[in-house]
């Protein structure tokens, strides 16, 4: 039975049974959300909160249910964050349920409060389904701010910082070959999204514990996947009746009919995190674990302050957070290559001219390769596929530019669409031009590094895999454009099939292109390019094993 439905039930019964106590019940109800209600007691010091829209009392006015629960004609929540930012300013600020919410629109207001006040603006808001039950506070992504995740932060800075991102390029470049090989085999295009999936697993797996990926059936990925949906379909906010009514954590346990699913899956997840944290463990005793997440969070265990159940949650980020993104942006480079053909043509003369035909493009052409190096980036920016970033918290009262009374408990979205739509920053900022990014290292007016890099988010919560994201990325688009041509697959009849819409994102917090139905045509027919792909696969395939050891 639904939240919804059995409320309803229960309520019913309770009035047929005693409607006087159902009265005085209701007076405690509505004393208590009087008093717990921010919004009697917003404005501090004489400044207003942000402007925002107008809403009655207890009405949720921005709906973050799925598209697909909303109904595909509403628009999705970034848009209508954006839309209100372009009526009210670059901050506004609204409420859902009881709870505060500031959205910034600009890189700037979400520099100056995200990156400049970090100290107080890098919590999580409260997420009782996913958080608390299923996770226990301990997945880092959702984690509130705290000596927890300062010491989980420093186990993925210790694992993924620039040095060590540079440590798995080996692997990344070997899995990209195999890639290649793959693709090149697959005559059924329906099937390369299996293998850019088992390529984004494999590197995350090799990241969070150093072990590869061969195939999507390893029951390692099989697990690692329920946990993920189970993750994902609980922190999608408003679905959940006790996220907006958390009294019903008052409730005797054995009443709390939510708690059974978040649970069992817990102790599902639990085992399987510390089992492959334990065989990290037996590896690295042995002298055999290639450095990885684990490897660091393990050798130095006592200075990083996580226990070991801690530990094995924290290993667990770099899946959950680094397979659905990356794959997400694979698409919209692919959409991006169907809509501008000629950028694809610019990109692949410039990888002719530099890395010829007779070998595959390596990490080392990088830097005599800006464009291909800007599409990778304007790839980022044109869509981004954490439209409303993950939303931070903010743990203290604080004032915006003498103007705007943020409260406590504010959740704080940087409206990272909106701010890839500043004209300003980005003349003509739907097209896909990498030339704009050519001669700059971001929007003029970005003062820090991390927000020329906004799709990445912000402040001490930024991705801290974004280093392993953009090589993963620049080995896989330079590689496919140097053998093929991304074309639109034909139907039955050898026409092509219709442009996909560069607007039909679907998704929640991560989002990507509903379809897009492209073919990965061979550009150098007649030549010996198609044995060097299959080549340097199998060879790439034999020399993955010693990374297994
Ligand atoms: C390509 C695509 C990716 C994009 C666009 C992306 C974007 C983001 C964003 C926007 C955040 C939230 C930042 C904030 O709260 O302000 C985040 C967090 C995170 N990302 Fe990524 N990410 C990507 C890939 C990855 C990869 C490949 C990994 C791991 C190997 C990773 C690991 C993480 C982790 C662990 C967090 C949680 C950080 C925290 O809250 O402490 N991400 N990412």
């Amino acid at each position: 039975m639904s939240d919804e439905a059995l409320i309803q039930t229960g309520t019913t019964l309770f009035l047929k049974f005693n409607p006087k106590l159902a009265l005085v019940v209701l007076g405690f109800v509505v004393a208590y959300l009087y008093v717990t209600d921010n919004r009697f007691t917003t404005a501090r010091n004489g400044l207003p909160m942000p402007p925002g829209p107008p809403q009655s009392f207890l009405k949720v006015p921005i709906g973050w249910k799925s598209r697909a629960k909303a109904g595909a004609k509403d628009a999705p929540t970034y848009k209508k964050f954006a839309a209100l930012n372009k009526i009210y300013g670059p901050i506004i600020s609204f409420y859902q349920g009881s709870t505060p919410v500031v959205v910034l629109g600009t890189i700037k207001a979400a520099t100056e409060l995200l990156d400049k006040k970090g100290s107080i603006y890098s919590s999580r808001p409260r997420n009782i389904m996913a958080g608390e039950l299923l996770s226990g506070n301990m997945r880092g992504l959702g984690m509130p701010y705290g000596q927890r995740w300062r010491n989980y932060r420093l186990v993925m800075h210790a694992g993924m910082n620039i040095e060590a991102s540079n440590g798995y390029k080996a692997l990344q470049s070997l899995e990209s070959k195999i890639l290649l090989k793959d693709l090149f085999l697959e005559r059924d295009s329906a099937k390369y999204a299996a293998h850019l999936r088992r390529f984004a697993i494999s590197i995350v797996c090799f990241v969070g514990y150093g072990m590869r990926v061969e195939s999507l059936d390893d029951p390692i990925v099989v697990s690692q996947q329920a946990a993920d949906e189970c993750l994902t379909r609980m922190s999608v906010p408003g679905q959940y009746i006790v996220e907006s009514w958390p009294i019903l954590l008052k409730l005797p346990k054995f009443m709390q009919w939510f708690r059974r699913e978040p649970l069992a899956q817990r102790a599902r997840d639990t085992e399987l995190y510390m089992g492959l944290m334990e065989s990290v463990r037996a590896r690295l005793s042995r002298g055999e674990a290639p450095p990885s997440v684990a490897t660091r969070a393990l050798e130095k265990q006592a200075t990083f302050g996580l226990t070991d159940l801690e530990t094995a949650y924290a290993l667990s980020a770099p899946f959950a957070a680094g397979v659905g993104s990356t794959l997400a942006v694979l698409d919209v480079f692919f959409l991006a290559m169907l809509h501008y053909p000629e950028v694809m043509k610019k990109a692949q003369a410039e990888i002719d001219s530099v890395v010829g035909e007779g070998r595959l493009p390596e990490f080392e052409d990088a830097d005599s390769l800006p464009y291909v190096k800007a599409i990778v980036k304007e790839t980022l920016r044109w869509k981004p596929i954490a439209p409303h970033g993950v939303p931070h918290s903010v743990i203290a009262d604080d004032v915006y530019e003498d103007k705007y009374f943020i409260p406590r408990g504010s959740t704080v979205i940087a409206n990272v669409y909106s701010m890839s739509k500043d004209e300003e920053a980005f003349p003509s900022a739907n097209e896909f031009k990498p030339e704009r990014s050519l001669n700059d290292n971001g929007p003029s007016s970005s003062s820090s590094s991390s927000s020329s890099m906004f799709f990445f988010g912000f402040g001490r919560r930024i991705c801290p895999g974004m280093h392993i994201a953009q090589n993963s990325l620049f080995i896989v688009i330079i590689r496919i454009l140097w053998a093929y041509n991304v074309v639109l697959q034909k139907d039955a009849g050898g026409n092509p099939v219709p442009m996909p819409d560069v607007d039909d994102l679907v998704g929640g917090l991560v989002v990507r292109p509903r379809n897009v139905p492209f073919y990965l045509e061979d550009r150098r027919r007649g030549t010996s390019v198609a044995g060097l792909v299959l080549e340097e696969g199998r060879k790439a395939e034999e020399e993955v094993k010693s990374f297994m050891m």
